[in-house]
Order: structure tokens, then C-alpha cells, then sequence
């Protein structure tokens, strides 16, 4: 078991053409913590997501995880440090069966490789046969084993998203990134997402980094809760605290007031 590790983000600053999506953002999410990062629309929550995966450069700042500096990192030696990502739009194979698709997070945990299991080697096919093991102990974890054979494309939304949690937690990561994990589900769907989230944190000891627009998600599963707007902190602390602070309420009630200026 590797030390448990604290993801430290330090005066992020992303700039696009034009715009500042993240201007000196800082926050820590501590080991085995659930850490939540909100905002309004636009206010840089995927940006920061795209940065700490190593899908967008930093224009400046730093991200530590543990001894690592990830800024300088390609999104695979990010995951090679333990650090799994799932997307707001499913991003699976719609046509592979669901333990295939699982099966995809292992990759960097597969010894053999390529070539030892397209030969069939008998230490490729013993390999093999472990990690089908660990998928379908993973699939029960999540509750979507009795799919295992079923091409995701065929399921349903809220069972798709379990099956890309599983995905994730396929990598035996140190830290899950969720982004909107609860995204265009029903009240039944966020509560078992929810409880598999609880119990990820518990269970494996993990730490969880999520963007999420349910505020009723955040407050329930949150330690920690970092406010964004128009790229800049505004707050964090507590999901109580934050709650209940005056510029977090402001940003919020200014998207409501935007929203009903383009309905009216
Ligand atoms: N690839 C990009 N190129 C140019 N501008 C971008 C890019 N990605 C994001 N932006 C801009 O950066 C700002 C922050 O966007 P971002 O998507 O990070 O916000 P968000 O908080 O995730 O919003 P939402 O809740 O709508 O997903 C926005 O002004 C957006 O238009």
C-alpha cells in the first residue's frame, strides 16, 4: 500500500484567448477526504477537472499530488500515480459489454501487455483471468453485475454511469475524480450513486475530488466544499459554512436572476 496522499492545488491560473477560466485558485483535498468544487455555469470547475487529469495546461500554478508536480504531466502518467477520472458525458464504448469496458481500467495494472495476451500466453491468460476477478468483484460492487455481459450502450443511463465509476475504480486509484457524477439522473439513481460514492470513500479509503451542480449531493456527501466564480475562489470550507456565506449566495441568486432574464 503506497502513503496516502493529499492533492494540493496551488495558485492554478488558466488562461483560454481572452478569457481567465481560473485565476489563482488554490485548495487541498486531503487524504481520504470528499472534497466537492462548485459554482455556477462557466465558472471553471471543468477547466480545473481538464487541468488536474492533464487534459488542459496550466498557464501557471501548481498541482501536487503527493511528491508528484502533475502539470507538466500527459493524462497517463497522471492515472500511473493513481489518479482516476470519470466524465460528464459517458465516455465508454457504447457497443463492448460492460466487463469489457471495466476490464479497459486496468490497462496500466496489466503486466503482460498487448502482445503476451494476444499470443495467449499461459502467464497472460492466468493474468488475464485475475483481473476478470477483480472486474466482477468491482462490478457487485457497484451494483451493475448481473450486466456484465451486456453492451453498455444498452443500459441504462443511471446503470452506465455506475459502469463508468467501476471504470475508474478498475485502476485501484488513490484519488477519484468525479465530474458531475449525478448529471441527468433520477432521485432513485443519485441515491445508489450516492451510497457506492460513501461507500468507495469508506471501503477503499480513497480520496474524491467531485464537480457537481446537485447542491443537495454536495451538502450530504462533502467534507470539504471549494466555491467558484468566474474562475475565482469565492469560498470554502464545510458544506454548512458554505452554505450560508454571503458571496456563495450572491453567485448563486445572479445565475437564478440570469436564467429567468433568458426564460422571460
Ligand atoms: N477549451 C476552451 N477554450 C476556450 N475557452 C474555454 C475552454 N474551456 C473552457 N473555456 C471557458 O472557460 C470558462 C470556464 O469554463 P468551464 O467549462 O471550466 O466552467 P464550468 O464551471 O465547468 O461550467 P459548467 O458548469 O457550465 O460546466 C468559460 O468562460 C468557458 O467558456
Amino acid at each position: 500500500m503506497s502513503e496516502p496522499s493529499a492533492l494540493q492545488v496551488t495558485d492554478l491560473t488558466v488562461k483560454f484567448a481572452g478569457i481567465t477560466a481560473l485565476d489563482h485558485v488554490g485548495f487541498t483535498v486531503e487524504p481520504g477526504s470528499i472534497h466537492a468544487v462548485i459554482g455556477p455555469n462557466g465558472a471553471g470547475k471543468s477547466t480545473c477537472f481538464n487541468v488536474l487529469s492533464g487534459v488542459y495546461r496550466a498557464t501557471s500554478g501548481s498541482v501536487r499530488f503527493g511528491d508528484a508536480e502533475l502539470t507538466r504531466m500527459a493524462p497517463h502518467q497522471i492515472a500511473a500515480l493513481g489518479v482516476a477520472r470519470t466524465f460528464q458525458n459517458i465516455a465508454l464504448s457504447k457497443l463492448q459489454s460492460v466487463e469489457n469496458n471495466i476490464m479497459l481500467g486496468r490497462h496500466r495494472l496489466t503486466r503482460a501487455g498487448f502482445l503476451g495476451s494476444g499470443l495467449r500466453l499461459p502467464a497472460a491468460r492466468r493474468e488475464d483471468r485475475r483481473h476478470r476477478e477483480r472486474v466482477r468483484e468491482i462490478a457487485r460492487y457497484v451494483g451493475v453485475a448481473q450486466y456484465l455481459d451486456a453492451p453498455v450502450g444498452m443500459l441504462p443511463y443511471g446503470v452506465q454511469k455506475r459502469v463508468e465509476l467501476a471504470r475508474a475504480l478498475a485502476m485501484e486509484p488513490r484519488l477519484l475524480l468525479l465530474d458531475e457524477p449525478v448529471a441527468g439522473m433520477n432521485g432513485g439513481e443519485r441515491r445508489q450513486m450516492a451510497e457506492v460514492i460513501v461507500a468507495a470513500r469508506a471501503d477503499l479509503g480513497i480520496s474524491i475530488l467531485l464537480v457537481e451542480h446537485d447542491m443537495g449531493m454536495v451538502m450530504r456527501l462533502a467534507d470539504e466544499v471549494t466555491v467558484l466564480d468566474f474562475g475565482r475562489k469565492i469560498a470554502s470550507g464545510p458544506p454548512a459554512v458554505v452554505q450560508s456565506d454571503p458571496e456563495v449566495i450572491r453567485a448563486y441568486l445572479g445565475e437564478q436572476a440570469a436564467k429567468e432574464q433568458e426564460n422571460a
